[in-house]
């Protein structure tokens, strides 16, 4: 697994992102480790991110889909061009569709592990699949459309 997230490549305005933005002190900074095969993100959520008493709330877990999904799709983008991650002209994707499924609660207290990997890489458009699991167990699973925008 690479020791740099590929968020921590992007700054100023590509680093105020709710999601994953470094410069964003209120966000939820996600970072993906992508490896060639898969993205890995582990978070942890905090006691104000609850649905009901012992389950996180369902949108938190749409927005950790998301912005880990755009960066695997950033980072595999940087990938097929064979460029460093980060490096000019810079590579970005916005989020034309995500399709999440709640499989079971996911349970407060536990650490998230969001795994994503490349279903479709084609002109502009990238599709990645995410599964995140607490404690080993699946709870949730997600499709993401990816599209380049820069
Ligand atoms: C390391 C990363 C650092 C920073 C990461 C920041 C992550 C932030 C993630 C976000 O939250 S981005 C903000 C939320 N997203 C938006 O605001 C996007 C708003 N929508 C748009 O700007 C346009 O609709 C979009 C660029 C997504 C598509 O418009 P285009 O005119 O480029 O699409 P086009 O019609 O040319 O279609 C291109 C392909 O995308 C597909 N497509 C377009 N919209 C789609 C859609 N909604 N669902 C599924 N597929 C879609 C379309 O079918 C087609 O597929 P094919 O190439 O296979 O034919």
């Amino acid at each position: 697994m690479p020791l740099t997230a590929i968020q921590d490549y992007f700054t100023g305005d590509h680093a105020i992102c709710y999601g994953c933005g470094s410069d964003n002190a209120h966000g939820l900074q996600v970072r993906t480790y992508w490896d060639g095969q898969y993205g890995t993100f582990h978070f942890s959520p905090q006691d104000y991110h609850t649905a009901f008493p012992g389950v996180v709330y369902g949108g938190l877990i749409a927005s950790l889909f998301d912005c880990h999904c755009i960066g695997t799709a950033v980072a595999a983008a940087y990938e097929k061009e064979g460029r460093p991650p980060g490096s000019d002209p810079l590579i970005m994707y916005v989020t034309a569709n995500l399709n999440v499924n709640y499989l079971r609660p996911t349970p407060m207290g536990s650490e998230l592990m969001l795994k994503s990997h490349i279903i479709e890489q084609k002109g502009k458009k990238t599709v990645v699949a995410c599964t995140l699991s607490a404690d080993d167990t699946p709870c949730a699973n997600a499709t993401v459309v990816g599209i380049r925008a820069t």
